[in-house]
């Protein structure tokens, strides 16, 4: 029998054509994710959809994450059986729930097409369309947070030990690029109105693409996996047990970092989501003007993440970059309070935090559990961290209507933003705390990730 001496995943060409390959399906689910932030008035004008309407829409994505655990669910399944059947399965409900949701918004649904007879057979209060978009919206949710979950179990695989904390990067700057993208293609294809349903259609056709590069990631893993048999004998697949989640779940600085991941993205990307028109309130910005400063934030973290996970592979920091970042975000929510700096100085200074924290957070998670359950790990983060991209925004908009009764056209955001605020201080809590219990317990949080 030949023996390979070099498996697939020591050569860094062919290490980087699987970033790129997987890579793109994460573009593609950043991108539904987010392209209908700037159809959200087209959306209301054509299909009579309300505030709430949109902010049920938006949130129904994390109720198969939060409610069901799927996130936790799909990362079992993910380290029981494999990257390959649970990729393809999860990628496959991405697909489903954006072609769905894109038929929901079609002419042809509304036209009485499938499905619509049933839809308005119950809750009248909601329009069929809606309806089919909320069920769209739930299986694009249940696939995309697992399907993350897949591709940072996928580069753990290939660049574990070489150069990981750079490729997260890159993958979460995939994912930032995916949502630049939206925000700058969606609102020209809809153009005003006349193409709504062409931008969703372009938004799910995306995704299903996406699961095509899938299928072609599935052939390269295949025949890592082969060459690895060859030269190490293979453990059969340890079976889920609640054992595991136990110890995973008693590990302290795991659980900080669950929580400062919980509290970190509740307070930026809810804020995205209000920020376009925080800025028009506050500032007196034109929607291009407020389109323009938000989506500076996506193309910024696109190269910051990167840069910061090529320090950190080689430097180590980890803990402290979290801490920085955490900092960061609470002066940034504070500035934007209480003074009139020009947005575009707190903006960069988020995009900073913004890139920090990711960097320095999911690539630590391989110095803390054993990479047979990682997927359950990254599983039980997402799903932890979905809880607050549902309630967050909910919130933010009953503080908005408590603060501004009577619903005026230009709304007071101050104590809005300082929940935000109040968000990144409690997550600063949770940075230092992290740091406390790495220097007591020395997990390695703070070493170089590319020290074996
Ligand atoms: C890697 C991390 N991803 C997430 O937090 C996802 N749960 C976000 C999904 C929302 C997509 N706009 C990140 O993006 O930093």
């Amino acid at each position: 029998m030949e023996k390979v001496r070099r498996a697939l995943n020591d050569s860094p060409a062919m290490r980087w054509a699987v970033l790129v390959l997987v890579g793109f399906v994460l573009s593609v689910n950043y991108y539904f994710y987010d392209a209908f932030s700037t159809l959200k008035d087209l959306l209301l004008k054509e299909f009579n959809f309300t505030n709430t309407d949109y902010g049920l829409f938006v949130s129904f994505y994390s109720i198969p994450n939060t409610f069901l655990l799927m996130a936790v669910i799909g990362g079992a399944i993910l380290d029981r059986f494999g990257i390959r059947r649970t990729g393809f399965m999860f990628v496959f409900f991405m697909a489903f729930g954006a072609l769905l949701t894109a038929y929901g918004a079609s002419d042809y649904y509304s036209a009485g097409g499938p499905g619509y007879g049933l839809m308005a057979s119950f809750l009248p209060n909601y329009s069929p369309e809606l309806k089919m978009m909320l069920l769209g919206r739930f299986f694009f949710g249940l696939g995309a947070e697992t399907s993350i979950v897949v591709v940072s179990k996928i580069l753990v695989k290939w660049f574990k030990g070489k150069n990981l904390a750079l490729a997260f990067g890159l993958k979460v700057g995939f994912g930032r690029l995916g949502t630049f993208a939206a925000l700058q293609v969606s609102p020209v294809v809809a153009g005003g109105g006349p193409n709504l349903t062409t931008a969703v259609w372009l938004a799910a056709i995306l995704v299903l693409s996406g699961l095509l590069a899938f299928m072609v990631y599935m052939l390269l893993d295949a025949k890592l996996d082969k060459q690895v048999a060859l030269t190490t004998p293979t453990a059969a697949p340890e079976k889920f047990s609640f054992k595991d989640l136990g110890v995973i779940l008693s590990n302290r600085p795991f659980i900080y970092i669950v929580l400062l991941c919980v509290t970190f993205y509740s307070a930026v990307f809810p804020f995205v989501s209000y920020a376009p028109d925080f800025f028009a309130d506050k500032f007196g910005f034109t929607d291009v003007q407020s389109g323009r400063v938000t989506s500076l934030l996506p193309i910024g973290t696109a190269f910051f993440t990167p840069l910061f996970g090529f320090i950190i592979d080689r430097y180590g920091k980890s803990a402290t970059a979290m801490i920085l970042g955490s900092l960061i975000v609470l002066g940034v929510h504070l500035t934007f309070a209480y003074t009139m700096v020009s947005p575009y100085i707190p903006v960069i200074f988020l995009g900073i935090a913004f890139s920090l924290v990711p960097a320095a957070m999911w690539p630590s998670m391989v110095k803390l559990v054993k990479d047979s359950r990682i997927g359950t790990a990254y599983g039980i983060m997402y799903s932890v961290q979905n809880l607050g991209l549902w309630g967050i925004p909910l919130l933010a908009g009953i503080i908005l209507d408590k603060t501004n009764p009577g619903n005026p056209l230009v709304a007071d955001y101050t104590m809005t933003i300082l929940m935000f605020a109040g968000l990144g201080l409690v997550g600063l809590l949770f940075s230092l705390l992290l740091k406390f219990e790495d220097k007591k317990k020395a997990f390695g949080i703070e070493l170089p990730l590319n020290k074996k």
